[in-house]
């Protein structure tokens, strides 16, 4: 088999929205299509991808670099034993004539070329990846029930605490258990007046996570923990810069509930230095690595090698960026969940028509690939770039 084309093209998702450290209001994303030679049903078979909300379109990346090396290899260089497009030889033939370390300048485009070949792949095997991911590197068991929590409660022009309550209320009521909002856009007083607004209606069993998307310096961070350390959080999220080990691992002394951060490391190398220096606590922390930003799913194999090298459980893992591939992975690798947005970055985000959340699990239906053939608005994008 061969891969006939690869098609790319830069999709706006801007909304008004804000976090502690940046507007969404030119966002935009990379779709992807990977077209084979293969057919089902007398159709090719296309895989695709795209990247994960915060880091922008890389057309011209991949035009310039990544797209060139796969078309110029050697068809057959890029299969398996079993003559199918093997996903790790695409890695590798993106990657050949880079440089080790500053990952963020190419993993985004990697991580949503990968994405597009790990569905073609399934969808060749006829297969959900789940299925396909429990097959080749599990012991073929998948857990189709997969945790997920309603990411939102974002800073936006007149938005006062009433209505960022009405917006968790309405997650709560399309079953979500566990909301997510942001904090350090505004000062420590006001963030916690907000704080203290979605608990006053959360019901029994019902969380609350805070994210600073990495705003705060040490001591900012500080006090910060010592004033969430008052509410029972289901997580405090990237308090200071993503890099910053050594500020992540102050925190444990000041904070003992758990604590996630991960969403910025883009390759295994930087999610290790995380588990070596980030003092983070295996037994309550999460990690939040997205493979959509950071070189894909291949190159998250290999994070999740090396967590199980250091006492990790993959259970710890709930990635950032509410797509379906992670919520493939976690089905199929055993993660502790995703992310989801259920009213931004539409139609990326979510789930294929008809899966509902209930107690904040959904259930994966039997879809080949991703599944992005089951949302109806998101595959529509997806076949305009490939027809
Ligand atoms: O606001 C963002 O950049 C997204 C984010 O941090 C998250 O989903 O955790
Ligand atoms: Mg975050």
């Amino acid at each position: 088999m061969k891969i006939l084309e690869i098609r790319e093209k830069t999709v706006p998702i801007a909304s008004p929205i804000r976090n502690a450290y940046i507007d969404f209001s030119k966002m935009t994303l990379s779709l992807v299509a990977v077209i084979t030679d293969q057919t089902r049903d007398g159709k090719p078979i296309v895989g695709y991808g795209f990247n994960s909300n915060g880091r922008y379109g890389q057309g011209q990346l991949m035009r310039e670099r990544f797209l060139p090396r796969i078309m110029e290899a050697q068809a057959d260089s890029l299969l398996d034993t079993r003559g199918v497009l093997d996903p790790h030889k695409v890695w590798d033939t993106m990657f050949r004539n880079e440089k080790p370390g500053g990952h963020g300048e190419r993993s985004v485009a990697i991580g949503t070329i990968d994405m597009a070949v790990w569905d073609a792949v399934a969808k060749i095997e006829n297969k959900p990846l789940f299925q396909l991911l429990a097959d080749r590197y599990g012991d073929g068991t998948v857990n189709r029930k997969v945790f997920v929590y309603a990411a939102g409660g974002y800073y936006y022009p007149g938005k006062d605490d009433e209505q960022l309550k009405a917006e968790m209320r309405s997650y709560l009521d399309r079953g979500y258990a566990v909301v997510k909002m942001k904090i350090g856009g505004a000062s420590l007083a006001e963030d916690q007046r907000r704080i203290e607004s979605v608990l006053s209606i959360l019901g029994p069993g019902q969380r609350l996570c805070v994210d600073a998307n990495g705003r705060f310096d040490v001591d900012t961070a500080i006090a910060y923990a010592k004033a969430l350390s008052q509410y029972d959080l289901f997580w405090y999220e990237e308090a200071g810069d993503p890099l910053d080990y050594e500020l992540q691992a102050i925190l444990r002394s000041y904070y003992r509930n758990p604590m996630a951060t991960g969403e910025n490391l883009f390759s295994m190398q930087d999610a290790r230095n995380l588990i070596r220096y980030g003092g983070m606590r295996p037994d309550r922390d999460w990690l939040q690595f997205d493979c959509a930003l950071a070189y894909g799913l291949v190159e998250y194999l290999r994070t999740l090698a090396m967590l199980r090298q250091h006492g990790w459980s993959p259970a710890r893992c709930i990635p950032h960026g509410g797509h379906q591939m992670s919520l493939n992975i976690a089905a199929g690798l055993g993660l502790g969940g995703n992310e989801s947005y259920p009213d931004l970055f539409q139609p990326f985000g979510g789930f294929p028509d008809g899966v509902k959340v209930e107690n904040s699990y959904v259930t994966m239906p039997d879809l080949p690939g991703i599944g992005f053939e089951g949302k109806s608005d998101l595959i529509a994008q997806m076949r305009a770039l490939s027809a």
